[in-house]
């Protein structure tokens, strides 16, 4: 029989091979049985969590069975090696599955109507090839499939998970009987069987991986030829047999690796240098710059050794790229800065470094943060530097030899695309780079068009939430290393969304499961996340408080105005159009955030040529006659808000209690900023400014202005949705959130500018929100289960992305005046209110603090206050407040209730 066209036919059969080597596990010995995740291992519990999927990403249990060897890992031990440990954990619980057949309950065996024997529950699987039927002795064989035997029903895939043939009605004691090297007629299709496939392999998607064109074996082998092709040859030519003794004579690690707290990066496998040692030169240890070292947290050298493997391709076979997608704040800038000075001057092989320039992407706003940082770092003289700008192009950086690393922002990068693509880079890395989540944008497709190979993803965001982001961002470190899109789709994203339908069956379940852990593991090798936790012991103590302001008496009639009108009523009747609703929200918190505003948009409504069919006129009308006749927006007073009152009263205590320090005012609305400027004005305090008129250049002038202990600047004034992302603001200690954003990570990241490492001063922060509106309402939203599942943590979504049901739209719509808090009302809290102090503390689950262990989703700072968290802090309403706190009990006599929590409270207020 000749064998043609089906690839499994052109390579041999991949199930008489050996099974498929998980990328990292870089030396198997030829005969070595890889060891196959042990159901025993709670994969389950991965998928267990319909958001949190791939939350254990690094979970040591499941991965570390591809880790560096004992000899590989030699040169670290100086360190307290977190993966050593791992590594006996996860070879204990490491075992070969011997089983090809899955026999489910015995009770779910039946029996048919002919009396035969017919175990629905047994469920085979083959790889077969198959072909149209036909008569000709040599058969041409179309493609490589995946056969399921189930009772005496089948099921025929192709390799990208598609349903190529189904059957049913078959005899039991036929199916039973298939074994390797049959040919059989089955669903119009002859196949021939070329192998059992285990269950384990199945479930875990691997046998699709095999054989097929997206193969991972076949990709690390063809990654593994391509590298050993060119790996290092641009930094690493040797000419003469003269020069290469000379140079074998001088290799020397370039510091000691044996000096007390040295960091010395994992040795490469006797594979590895099979591979990239094309001109065996003896290894060399690569040592940390000690000046460097002197300054990195643990869980930076941590960092640093997994950034240095995943570039290396240490970790995954003929892969270089790596995510780092450590919480805000954890110093990744530093991690990177200490991986590209280490690559630029060492390397493994005879000492030659691994690379000669880097690409360094970013937002605007944090281009020159970066030069400043590596600055900060490494000092002006280790390390030229080149950051493109208006002023200086990149041809300079092309004509110049002596700049080895270029910073660039995304929107510059597309202008200057071309001559970008011109220079050979050597490592790529794209800071905030979850914007490169959608392949199709511009960005990312001119990023995947350079041809770097180490390339890494910096995000403060986690990663995993969607499945089809989280497949842009893997395939943009790691090209292919999930196989095909639409293969991508079959294997993994539809059992898993599947799995978590509520009416998922068991097989189901159990299969996204599976699919969902294999996932995890594949990318869990080159993916890092570790939560704030790990630095807060370096942080100052962090006082959070959530101020729920009384509303002023023209907010409310103004308040009762909005809910009293047509278009609001319409909303509720649901006669408007989808969109209506949204005017109506933003009418109404325009108005917790001041009158005035309110005010101006009417007014401006009222000149404009739509007004008549505008829907806003339902909203508006009559809105005006509860504004004094005389009023004048430019002329607001404090007392018409009851925020604006108790944020005028708290500035006034900082400055008069903390004159040192300085706060950051933050608010997501460009005209609220004008509002707060204007009270900086009256009160004769200093301020600055950032929001996204900001010219790009001069944002890090601000952002130093503002921190540097000469400045006299009292407020930074903030647009968080405008240049929150990535900013170091620890010249302020004192931030104010002045209104709230439906989503989340918005207020986590713009809370996330003051406390971080660099903070000399306790932080005190205040959102503020006006009692019984719409404020507490998106409040709740963010703490309640509903606002703390799903993609909550990505800063692209909006509002706009919320569907309400009219349900939910009654609630928005609600004004409740007689309440202190409506938030404190929905705990289900006994207390009246009179200083709380909180549920115990200790009843919480422990969380561990990184990715590397358990329950890191849940501890995740990202993520927002939970409902029963919220009712472990300390809370008092206005009335009752008995503390020490002298910035509240300023406040108090506007404020209704406060919700109070202190991290790190090793020092008195
Ligand atoms: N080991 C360290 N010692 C002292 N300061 C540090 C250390 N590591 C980082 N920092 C400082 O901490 C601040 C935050 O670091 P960085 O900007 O790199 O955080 P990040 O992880 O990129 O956060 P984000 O996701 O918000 O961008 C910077 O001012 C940096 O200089
Ligand atoms: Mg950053």
């Amino acid at each position: 029989m000749r064998r043609s066209a089906a690839p499994s036919q052109l390579q041999g059969n991949p199930f008489k091979k050996p099974k498929f080597i998980p990328p990292a596990r870089s030396n198997p010995s030829p005969n070595e049985e890889v060891p196959k995740l042990n159901s025993d291992v709670k994969l389950s519990e991965v998928a267990a969590n319909k958001n949190t999927f791939l939350q254990s990403q690094n979970d040591p249990r499941i991965c570390s069975f591809n880790l560096p060897t004992e000899e590989s890992s030699r040169g670290i031990n100086h360190e307290d090696n977190y993966r050593e440990k791992y590594c006996l954990e996860a070879s204990a619980k490491t075992t070969s599955d011997p089983h090809h057949t899955v026999h489910l309950a015995p009770k779910e065996i039946t029996v048919s109507k002919g009396q035969e024997e017919e175990p629905d529950s047994l469920v085979k699987y083959f790889s077969v090839v198959w072909c149209k039927p036909s008569k000709k002795k040599h058969k041409k064989w179309e493609g490589d499939a995946v056969l399921i035997v189930k009772g005496k029903s089948f099921t025929l895939k192709d390799l990208e998970g598609k349903d190529i043939g189904r059957g049913i009605g078959y005899k039991f004691k036929e199916l039973e009987k298939i074994e390797e090297g049959q040919t059989m007629t089955i669903g119009g299709k002859e196949i021939e069987v070329m192998g059992i496939i285990s269950p384990d392999d199945f479930n875990s998607g691997r046998c699709f991986q095999l054989g097929g064109g997206s193969s991972a074996a076949l990709r690390s082998s063809q990654a593994v030829k391509k590298c050993f092709s060119n790996p290092f040859k641009s930094v690493c030519k040797l000419s003469s047999k003269e020069n290469r003794q000379k140079s074998f004579q001088n290799c020397k690690p370039r510091h000691d690796p044996y000096a007390p707290n040295s960091l010395v990066m994992p040795r490469p496998d006797n594979n590895h240098q099979w591979m990239f040692s094309k001109n065996c030169f003896p290894v060399v240890d690569v040592v940390i710059d000690p000046h460097l070292v002197f300054h990195l947290r643990p869980h930076q050298k941590e960092g640093i050794i997994f950034l240095y493997e995943c570039v290396m391709g240490m970790r995954v076979n003929g892969k270089c790229g790596a995510i780092l997608a450590d919480e805000m704040g954890l110093g990744k800038t530093l991690q990177c800065i200490s991986l590209i000075w280490t690559l630029q001057c060492q390397g493994p092989y005879g000492g030659k470094p691994v690379i000669k320039k880097t690409l360094i992407v970013s937002p605007g706003s944090l281009v020159n943060n970066w030069r400043k940082e590596f600055q900060k770092w490494l000092g002006i003289e280790r390390i030229k530097i080149f950051t493109v700008d208006q002023d200086h192009k990149v041809e300079e950086f092309t004509k110049s030899p002596f700049y080895s690393v270029l910073i660039i922002s995304y929107e510059m990068l597309l202008r200057s695309l071309d001559q970008i693509k011109n220079i050979k880079f050597d490592l790529l890395i794209c800071d905030e780079g979850h914007r490169l989540k959608n392949s199709t944008i511009k960005t990312a497709t001119a990023l995947i068009s350079l041809a770097c190979e180490k390339r890494i993803i910096l995000t403060g965001t986690p990663v995993q939430n969607d499945l089809q982001e989280f497949f842009a961002l893997i395939d943009f470190v790691n090209p292919g290393i999930l196989g095909s899109l639409p293969s991508y789709r079959k294997i993994y994203e539809e059992p898993i969304i599947k799995s978590r339908q509520p009416s998922a069956s068991e097989e189901e379940k159990e299969l996204g499961e599976r699919r969902a852990a294999e996932l995890t593991c594949l990318t869990g090798l080159f993916v890092l996340r570790r939560t704030q936790e790990v630095i807060n012991k370096y942080l100052p103590p962090k006082i959070e408080n959530v101020v729920f302001c009384r509303p002023g008496a023209l907010q409310i009639e103004l308040y009762r105005k909005l809910l009293n009108s047509q278009a609001v009523r319409f909303c509720l009747q649901g006669l408007l159009e989808n969109s209506s609703h949204l005017i109506c929200i933003g009418a109404l918190k325009k108005l917790c955030n001041h009158p005035c505003l309110l005010f101006s948009s009417v007014k401006e409504k009222e000149c404009s040529s739509t007004w008549d069919e505008n829907e806003e006129r339902n909203l508006y009308e009559g809105l005006i006659n509860v504004f004094p006749a005389d009023y004048n927006p430019l002329m607001f007073t404090e007392e018409e808000s009851g925020k604006l009152q108790v944020l005028s009263k708290l500035l006034a205590v900082i400055h008069e209690l903390c004159p040192d320090e300085k706060v950051v005012l933050v608010s997501n609305y460009t005209q609220t900023l004008n509002i707060l400027q204007e009270v900086c004005k009256r009160h004769g305090y200093a301020y600055t400014r950032l929001d996204g008129q900001t010219q790009i250049s001069q944002r890090q002038q601000i952002v130093d202005g503002f921190n540097s202990q000469y400045s006299s600047d009292f407020i930074f004034l903030l647009s968080s949705k405008a240049g929150g992302v990535g900013l170091n603001l620890i010249g302020g200690s004192h931030l104010i959130l002045y209104d709230i954003d439906w989503n989340p990570a918005t207020d986590i990241q713009a809370m996330s500018r003051v406390w971080r490492d660099g903070q000399k001063h306790p932080v005190h922060i205040y959102r503020l929100l006006t009692t019984g509106t719409i404020e507490e309402k998106i409040y709740q939203r963010q703490i309640s289960k509903q606002g703390l599942s799903g993609a909550v943590v990505d800063l692209t979504k909006t509002c706009d992305h919320i569907q309400f049901s009219v349900e939910e739209l009654k609630n928005l719509f609600t004004l409740h005046e007689s309440s202190h808090c409506v938030t404190h009302d929905l705990l289900d809290c006994e207390c009246t209110g009179e200083n709380h102090t909180g549920d115990s503390l200790e009843k919480l689950p422990v969380f561990r603090n990184c990715q590397l262990g358990t329950h890191q989703q849940k501890s995740d700072s990202l993520k927002p206050v939970s409902m029963s968290q919220l009712k472990q802090w300390k809370h008092f309403s206005g009335d009752h407040l008995n503390l020490t706190d002298p910035f509240l009990e300023r406040i108090r006599e506007n404020v209704s209730f406060f919700f109070q929590n202190i991290t790190n409270q090793t020092t008195a207020i």
